[in-house]
C-alpha cells in the first residue's frame, strides 16, 4: 500500500515537473494527466516487457516500474540527475553488482549505463564504427544543433572534423590564440579590479561565459564581440542557455514522448523562440563575414568554411550550414571552458592551501605575472605550470563539462564486461560518476587533490578512466585550447585576487547539455596582497 502511495506521489511529481508552466496549467494539466496515463498504460506495459533484455553482467537500475520504466525515477531525480546516477552506481558497486546497469525509458530504445573504462574504450575506440549518435539522439538535438559537428555521424562528421582541425595547430595556439585569451583575460581582470574597489558582488560564472564567448568569436568566427565590456549579458547568450536546457530534457525521453510532452507543456514553442534568437545572432555574423572583402585571407574557422566547397559538389556551404557550425562551436568553446573555470574557482575558494600552492608555483615560474604587461609565455603555460594544470584537471574530474555521454549500437555487440547490447540499443557512460568512484580513483576519490595528477609513483589516468575530453577518433578537438585558455585565465586571477563565495550552499549544477552552475557563482572580490607586502 505505502509503495502504491509512493508511486502515485512520484507520478504526480513527475508530471508536475514536465508540465510546470505558470501560464498554461489548468486545461493542459488535466488533459496531460488523463492523456499520458491512458497512453502509457496502453503502450508501456507491453513495451517495457517486450524490450526488457536478458541481462548479462548489467543489473536493472532501481526504480523500474512495469508501466513507466525508469521514467518516474528519472523525472523525480532530474534536477540532481548526475548525483542520482552516482549514488545508484555507488550502491550497486557496494553490493558487488558490477559497473553496468540497464535503463528503460518509455518510447525510447533501452540503454545501458556503464562506468567501466574497458566498455568506454570499446565504444569510443575499438568498435568506433559500431557506435553512433543515431537518429533519435540527432532528432532530439536538431532544433538547436542542426547538422553541426556534435550532431552528425559518418561522412558529414568526418568532413567537419577535418576542416575544423586545421585551426588547432601549435602555431595558431602560440602566435594567435594565446594573445586573444590574454587580451580578454585583461578585460576580465579590469572588471574584477573595479568590482574589488566598489565591493560589489559579481556572478563569475556569467562573466566566464562572456570571456570564453569573446575568445571563441574572435578565434573561430573572426568577429570581435566584446561581450565582457557590455553592461548586461547578450540576449543571444540568455536564449542559448535556455534552448540548451530544454534540449537536455529531451535526453531522457523517446521521440514520441518528447513530442507529446512538449506540446503539452509549451517547451516546443519556447525552444523555437530561443532558437530564433540564437539564429539571428549567427546569421548576422555570417552576413558580416560574407560582406567583408578581407575574409578570403583570414585564418579563422568561419573563413575556412566560407572558402570551402562541399565535398563532391561545386557549391559552397549555405547560411544554414554555417549557422550550424557556429552554434556547435559556441557550445564547444564557450560553455565547456567557462564552466570548467567556474568550478575550478569554486573549488579553490574551498581549498585555500591549493591557492597557496598555486601562488608559490606562479611566483617561481612567472615572477612578474601580477604586474606583467607582456602577457603569459606559451612554454610556461604548456610546460612549466604543472600544478596549475593539475588544478584544472582535478576540477574537471569532479565537475566534467560534459557529464554524461551516449552512443547507439549499429549492430548487436558484446561489451568487454560481457554485457550484450542489441542493435539500436544505447550505451551511456558517465564521466561525472566515473570521476567520483573509489574503485577508479582510490579512497580519496571525492576529495579535491590536484597532487594526484603529479605523483610520480602513480600512473596517470588514460582517457577511458578519465573520459572528460572524450577519446578515440571523436576526441575533443579543443582540449589543448581549453587548457591554454583556462590556465592562462586562472593564473592571472589567482595571482591578483581572492574570492569569497557569497553562499557556497547555493552553488549547484543546473541541467543542460554541459554542466553549468544553476544559480551562477556569486562572489565578492578582494585584491590579493602578497604576504611580503603585509609585513611592516
Ligand atoms: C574544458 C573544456 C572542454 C571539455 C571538457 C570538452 C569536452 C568534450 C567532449 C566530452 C567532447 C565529446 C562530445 C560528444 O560526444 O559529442 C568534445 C568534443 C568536441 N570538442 Fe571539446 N571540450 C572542451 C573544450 C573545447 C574547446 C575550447 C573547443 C574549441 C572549439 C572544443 C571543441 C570540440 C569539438 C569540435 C568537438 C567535437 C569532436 C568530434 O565530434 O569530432 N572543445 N569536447
Amino acid at each position: 500500500m505505502s509503495s502504491s502511495v509512493h508511486r502515485l506521489a512520484s507520478l504526480v511529481r513527475w508530471l508536475h515537473h514536465f508540465l510546470a508552466d505558470r501560464h498554461q496549467r489548468g486545461a493542459r494539466v488535466a488533459a496531460a494527466i488523463a492523456g499520458t496515463i491512458a497512453l502509457l498504460s496502453a503502450i508501456l506495459g507491453v513495451e517495457t516487457a517486450r524490450k526488457r533484455p536478458r541481462y548479462q553482467h548489467a543489473v536493472e537500475l532501481p526504480g523500474l516500474s512495469r508501466l513507466f520504466g525508469h521514467a518516474l525515477m528519472l523525472g523525480n531525480a532530474y534536477d540532481a540527475f548526475h548525483d542520482a546516477i552516482f549514488h545508484i552506481f555507488r550502491a550497486q558497486l557496494d553490493r558487488g553488482h558490477g559497473f553496468t546497469a540497464h535503463l528503460t525509458i518509455p518510447f525510447a530504445q533501452p540503454r545501458y549505463l556503464t562506468v567501466d573504462p574497458r566498455n568506454v574504450e570499446h565504444v569510443l575506440k575499438t568498435k568506433f564504427d559500431n557506435y553512433i549518435k543515431g537518429p533519435g539522439f540527432i532528432d532530439h538535438q536538431h532544433a538547436l544543433l542542426g547538422g553541426g559537428i556534435f550532431n552528425t555521424d559518418g561522412n558529414a562528421w568526418r568532413v567537419q572534423r577535418k576542416a575544423a582541425s586545421m585551426i588547432f595547430s601549435v602555431r595558431n595556439f602560440r602566435d594567435h590564440m594565446l594573445h586573444v585569451f590574454d587580451r580578454h583575460a585583461r578585460t576580465l581582470v579590469d572588471k574584477l579590479d573595479d568590482a574589488a574597489t566598489k565591493r560589489t558582488v559579481v556572478d563569475l560564472h556569467e562573466w566566464f561565459h562572456r570571456f570564453t564567448l569573446d575568445g571563441m568569436a574572435e578565434i573561430a568566427f573572426g568577429s570581435p564581440i566584446d561581450s565582457l565590456k557590455a553592461d548586461a549579458p547578450l540576449q543571444f547568450a540568455v536564449a542559448f542557455d535556455r534552448a540548451q536546457a530544454i534540449t537536455n530534457k529531451r535526453m531522457i525521453m523517446g521521440v514520441m514522448q518528447r513530442r507529446i510532452t512538449e506540446w503539452l507543456n509549451g517547451d516546443g514553442e519556447r525552444l523555437r523562440k530561443y532558437v530564433q534568437t540564437t539564429d539571428e545572432f549567427a546569421y548576422r555574423l555570417i552576413a558580416k563575414r560574407r560582406a567583408d572583402s578581407d575574409s578570403g585571407t583570414a585564418n579563422d574557422l568561419l573563413a575556412r568554411f566560407l572558402a570551402m566547397k562541399k565535398p563532391g559538389s561545386k557549391q559552397g556551404y549555405s547560411d544554414q550550414e554555417l549557422r550550424d557550425m557556429i552554434i556547435n562551436f559556441i557550445i564547444a568553446g564557450r560553455d565547456t571552458t567557462a564552466q570548467a573555470l567556474s568550478w575550478t574557482i569554486f573549488e579553490l575558494t574551498q581549498h585555500p592551501h591549493v591557492v597557496a600552492a598555486m601562488r608559490a608555483e606562479i611566483a617561481r615560474v612567472l615572477p612578474t605575472l601580477a604586474s606583467d604587461e607582456n602577457g603569459i609565455d606559451y612554454d610556461a603555460l604548456t610546460r612549466d605550470l604543472v600544478y596549475a594544470r593539475a588544478v584544472f584537471s582535478e576540477a574537471l574530474r569532479l565537475h566534467p563539462s560534459v557529464p554524461e555521454e551516449l552512443k547507439f549500437a549499429v549492430q548487436s555487440d558484446v561489451l568487454p564486461d560481457g554485457t550484450t547490447v542489441r542493435a539500436g540499443e544505447g550505451v551511456q557512460w558517465s564521466p561525472y560518476t566515473m570521476g567520483r568512484l573509489t574503485e577508479l580513483w582510490g579512497h580519496d576519490a571525492l576529495e579535491f587533490k590536484p597532487e594526484r595528477w603529479i605523483r610520480e609513483d602513480v600512473q596517470q589516468p588514460g582517457p577511458y578512466k578519465y573520459p572528460v575530453f572524450n577519446a578515440g577518433p571523436r576526441t575533443c578537438l579543443g582540449q589543448q585550447m581549453a587548457y591554454l585558455e583556462g590556465v592562462a585565465c586562472l593564473v592571472k586571477l589567482v595571482a591578483k585576487f581572492d574570492f569569497d563565495v557569497v553562499d557556497p550552499s547555493e552553488v549547484v549544477y543546473g541541467m543542460a547539455l554541459t554542466l553549468p552552475m544553476r544559480d551562477g557563482l556569486r562572489v565578492r572580490v578582494r585584491r590579493h596582497v602578497p604576504l611580503a607586502q603585509t609585513v611592516v
